[in-house]
């Protein structure tokens, strides 16, 4: 995937929201972007995923450059869970799968297996109004996954979920995601799930208050350690590294807020 010159500027809007922003992701590699809210982390996805077309520079997916095309190697897991109010959640996670001509009955199958996983197997026949925020964020990462395109483009994909099921599926997506070749680019405002979940930890932000936002700092991830994620989090180089984004967004938010760098 890359992106080069990448910027955006919504109509009517008086300033872009990014700008001249370049950033190669080899395939199969994970992005996290981590930013102050509003800095543009979904419009990126967005203009990745050929929603939204950058006002300047370009996107490639796949050496794809053409929207539609470069949606169609995206799973893309928007911020909301984006169910269908009148499916089963069964029918909502299958419906990745029927897409793309599988039998029902397989895709059903395959459906009630991930949602097992997820903890959600004794609701696959609710709708999605009988469930909480939590249940329905994770029927939405199951249906992504599901799909098992090329590119995973991930906005807050465990925001909804409390500390302790987060932890679990953060804990399974690492090994669940080690298995398979997918690039993710995933969007979190979590620093310890950006740096487990991914190889690359890039931080989105303004260098003054009303400019638009760019890729200010990069730093590596643990992605790829076998360790579990509780060896992980006890790590001096993780943890030091934590501090460090922590840092650099706090910094950021500052600068952000029309304030000096500290
Ligand atoms: N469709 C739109 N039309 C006009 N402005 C928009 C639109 N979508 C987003 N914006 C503006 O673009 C800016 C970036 O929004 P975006 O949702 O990309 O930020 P974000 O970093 O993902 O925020 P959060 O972390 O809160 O989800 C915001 O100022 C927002 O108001």
């Amino acid at each position: 995937m890359a992106l080069d010159g990448l910027g955006h500027t919504y109509p009517g809007a008086r300033r872009p929201v990014l700008a001249d922003l370049s950033l190669s992701v080899p395939v199969g590699q994970h992005i996290a972007v981590v930013g102050r809210s509003g800095c543009g982390k979904s419009t990126l996805l967005s203009l990745i995923a050929g929603l939204t077309e950058p006002t300047t520079g370009t996107v490639s997916v796949l050496d794809e450059h053409r929207p539609g095309r470069r949606l169609e190697h995206c799973a893309l897991m928007p911020q909301g869970d984006s169910l269908l109010p009148w499916m089963t959640l069964l029918d909502n996670v299958a419906i990745s799968l029927r897409n793309q001509r599988v039998r029902r009955r397989v895709a059903r199958a395959e459906a009630q297996h991930l949602l097992d996983r997820l903890g959600l197997g004794a609701w696959s026949g609710a709708r999605p109004s009988a469930l909480s925020a939590g249940m329905r964020q994770r029927a939405a990462l199951a249906r992504a996954l599901i799909a098992r395109k090329p590119v995973l483009l991930a906005d807050e994909p465990l925001g909804a979920l409390d500390a302790i099921t987060r932890a679990d599926v953060q804990q399974w997506l690492r090994e669940t995601l080690a298995g398979t070749p997918a690039t993710l680019v995933m969007v979190t405002h979590d620093v310890d799930e950006a740096l487990l979940l991914a190889e690359r930890v890039v931080l989105l932000a303004r260098h003054e208050a009303d400019a638009p936002a760019r890729v200010v700092s990069t730093w590596p991830g643990w992605f790829g350690d076998d360790r579990p994620r509780e060896a992980l989090l006890g790590d001096e180089g993780f943890a030091a590294t934590r501090q460090d984004i922590l840092r650099a967004l706090a910094r950021e938010s500052h600068l952000a807020d029309g304030g000096a760098a500290p």
